[in-house]
């Protein structure tokens, strides 16, 4: 009988279904993990943009997780959008009452569209509760901006802006650098001791929408199945790069979606 390791999203919904929770439950499907959700808010969203926003109770958001938690189990979480200070107080109590492990928050602020889904001026909520939880923050390089209070354009500034970030307690830092200019482009981990860089040919292409959410699905999905940190981080880049390689040309008018459907199961 085949066993499948548990993972869990909580996240937002994109009715365009390419980032989010359907992202990241299909990502969690290429990687042949078990996945589930915590909805916390359902976006009107296509590939030019978000329309409207309607965020699920604080209480509603604990009870998912509080359902799976106690019946199913999670091997691996991976956190994305939370819309504002209620939100993530609700995620923070669940995380802990229910001793959740290896996860991963993509501290989710703007979309690529440029729209706002952490409320403005709640982002110091996200920081102080729920880094110190986290086995790994995967910022953008905005994102990292914002949270280290630094600003970002070179190498140096990037590892000068992760230990800021490490220092507000998360176990391991990966900076995304899908934002910065060049032929090129430089993901860098920290693990509190050293520094790893993955680097790979930057694809040039619209079709990036999810891009973030599919990493950190990934990442999740590879610890959930048992490698290590640095592992999962190589493995996890390799499956976003592949799907936004093989990103399909005929989804929307605006910045379309990844191809999920790849095969990650065999891949250790
Ligand atoms: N055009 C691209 N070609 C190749 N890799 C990319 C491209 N855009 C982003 N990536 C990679 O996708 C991941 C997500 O990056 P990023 O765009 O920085 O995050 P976000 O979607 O959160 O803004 C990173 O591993 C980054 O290096
Ligand atoms: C519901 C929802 N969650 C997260 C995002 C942002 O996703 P991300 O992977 O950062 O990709 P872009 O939107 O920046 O392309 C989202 N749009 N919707």
């Amino acid at each position: 009988m085949k066993r499948l390791f548990k993972t869990i999203t909580i996240a937002g919904s994109d009715s365009g279904g390419g980032a989010g929770v359907q992202a990241d439950i299909k990502t969690f499907q290429a990687f042949d993990v078990y996945g589930m959700s915590a909805i916390t808010a359902i976006t009107s969203q296509n590939t030019t943009g978000v329309s409207s926003v309607m965020n699920v109770s604080p209480n509603v958001i604990y009870d998912q997780i509080a359902m799976v938690s106690k019946d199913i189990g999670i091997d691996a979480c991976k956190i994305g959008m939370l819309a504002n200070t209620e939100v993530i107080d609700a995620v923070f109590k669940a995380l802990v009452d229910f001793k959740i492990q290896n996860i991963v928050l993509d501290p989710v602020m703007v979309a690529k569209s440029g729209d706002y889904l952490l409320r403005r001026g709640d982002e110091n909520s996200l920081v102080k509760k729920l880094l110190p939880l986290c086995f790994l923050v995967t910022p953008n390089i905005p994102e990292a901006e914002l949270i280290s209070q630094t600003s970002i354009k070179t190498k140096e500034d990037m590892i000068n802006s992760i230990l800021e970030i490490k220092s507000l307690g998360p176990k391991n830092v990966l900076l995304k650098g899908g934002h910065m200019q060049g032929d090129f482009l430089t993901d860098i981990l920290y693990d509190g001791i050293d520094f790893y860089e993955f680097t790979s040919k930057k694809v040039n292409s619209k079709n990036t929408h999810g891009t973030g959410c599919t990493l950190s699905a990934a990442i999740t999905a590879s610890l959930a199945r048992g490698n290590s940190l640095y592992e999962a981080v190589k493995i996890a880049k390799k499956y976003t790069l592949e799907a936004i390689k093989k990103a399909p040309t005929n989804i929307g008018q605006g910045h379309g979606p990844l191809y999920h459907n790849l095969n990650f199961s065999k891949v250790n």
